[in-house]
């Protein structure tokens, strides 16, 4: 194992990098916003999520035991998400049972991650050379995203092949397991909420094929950004999963659309965020909503989020919750290649739209 050192410099280049590009973008600061891009000061409302308390739903006996009172309770939280996720895509969860030290683990070990020399970051060596830094394709502002970001599959950290440097792999794994356990108990309340009663299996057996094979965390930087907040720290986006579970700081900067307007997401001490990607939104026949979320560049401050992404293994079939479904049958495996197919070919993400039994233009 490598012994890093931290004396070299951590900052990607991002400046150097893109300065033409920023440049080009017309002026830097004041073009920006009317380019539509980050948004700039333009006054954004800052709301609070949806905010539902789990622990019902994540104490060990939640089958069976409990009486009809926790039985009740379980179905009020489920209802709960299942309305958020409608309307939202997005909702806060307390009561996770993710404890404040483990989190506060994560984030010093990715403070330390993160301030590793740049080289060593971008080198092959480190967490299987699954470093990204800006935006390596983006031939406008509105491509850049002003992060750096490690996506660390699961399969990656469960075996000793993952050179992690000087860091111990194990308190990722702890943070996966735990934030699994958050992700997958909410992917089946939900389910469950639209099953019909009599299809209790089909939703604890929901999502379908989800494993470590395609399962992955991924650990965002965002630095602090002087051509904030006209410039995107994280560019818009939908999730191409099933469900998203993420633990921000309390830096902020996290926005999503909600009635056709950016929304900005306001930071809760103790709650882990999770929304709806584009599979459940499939399997949910557009009842659950994949919405697009983005990060806006701040000033002053950096920013740490990690996510942790549920996904089925590349041939499980998304499958729906009922027919008639908007959508053909397509595996997980299908859309990813799609999504990079589409990406490469126009620059941007098509998603579920390719896979509508009606296309939109017929
Ligand atoms: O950092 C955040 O708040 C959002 C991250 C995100 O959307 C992603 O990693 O897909
Ligand atoms: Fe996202």
């Amino acid at each position: 194992m490598p012994a890093f050192t931290e004396s070299g410099a951590a900052e990607p280049p991002l400046a150097e990098s893109y300065l033409d590009l920023l440049r080009r973008s017309g002026g830097i600061i004041t073009a920006l916003p009317a380019e539509g891009c980050a948004g700039g000061a333009a006054a954004v409302q800052e709301r609070e999520l949806p905010l539902i308390d789990l622990e019902c739903l994540m104490t060990s006996d939640r089958r069976g035991s409990g009486g009809g009172g926790a039985r009740e309770a379980r179905a009020a939280c489920a209802g709960a998400m299942a309305r958020a996720a409608s309307e939202w895509g997005f909702f806060q969860v307390t009561g996770h049972g993710v404890s404040r030290a483990l989190l506060e683990r994560l984030r010093a070990e990715q403070a330390r991650l993160f301030r590793l020399p740049f080289e060593a970051k971008a080198g092959a060596g480190l967490l299987n050379g699954s470093y990204r830094w800006g935006a390596p394709t983006a031939t406008s502002l509105r491509h850049l995203s002003w992060s750096e970001a490690f996506h660390v599959p699961l399969a990656s950290i469960s075996g000793s092949a993952c050179d992690f440097g000087e860091l111990g792999s194990l308190r990722y794994h702890e943070v996966a397991d735990a934030m699994s356990r958050v992700a997958k108990t909410v992917a089946v309340a939900l389910a469950g909420s639209l099953l019909q009663q009599g299809h209790t299996a089909a939703a604890e057996a929901f999502p379908a094929g989800c494993d470590e094979t395609t399962c992955f965390l991924r650990l965002n930087r965002y630095p602090a950004c002087p051509f904030a907040p006209d410039t995107f720290g994280l560019v818009p986006h939908t999730d191409s999963d099933f469900l998203t579970v993420l633990c921000q700081d309390q830096v902020g900067g996290l926005q999503l659309m909600k009635d056709a307007r950016w929304v900005a997401v306001k930071p809760h001490p103790d709650a882990l965020i999770v929304n709806i990607g584009d599979l459940f939104q499939a399997w949910s026949n557009n009842r659950y909503k994949s919405v697009e979320h983005k990060v806006v560049a701040n000033a002053k401050a950096e920013r740490f989020s990690a996510a942790y992404f549920l996904c089925p293994s590349y041939d499980s079939p998304v499958g729906t919750c009922g027919e008639p479904s908007p959508y053909r049958s397509f595996t997980f495996g299908e859309y990813r290649m799609k999504v990079q197919e589409d990406v490469k070919r126009t620059g941007r993400k098509i998603g579920l739209p390719n896979f509508l039994k009606q296309h939109p233009q017929q």
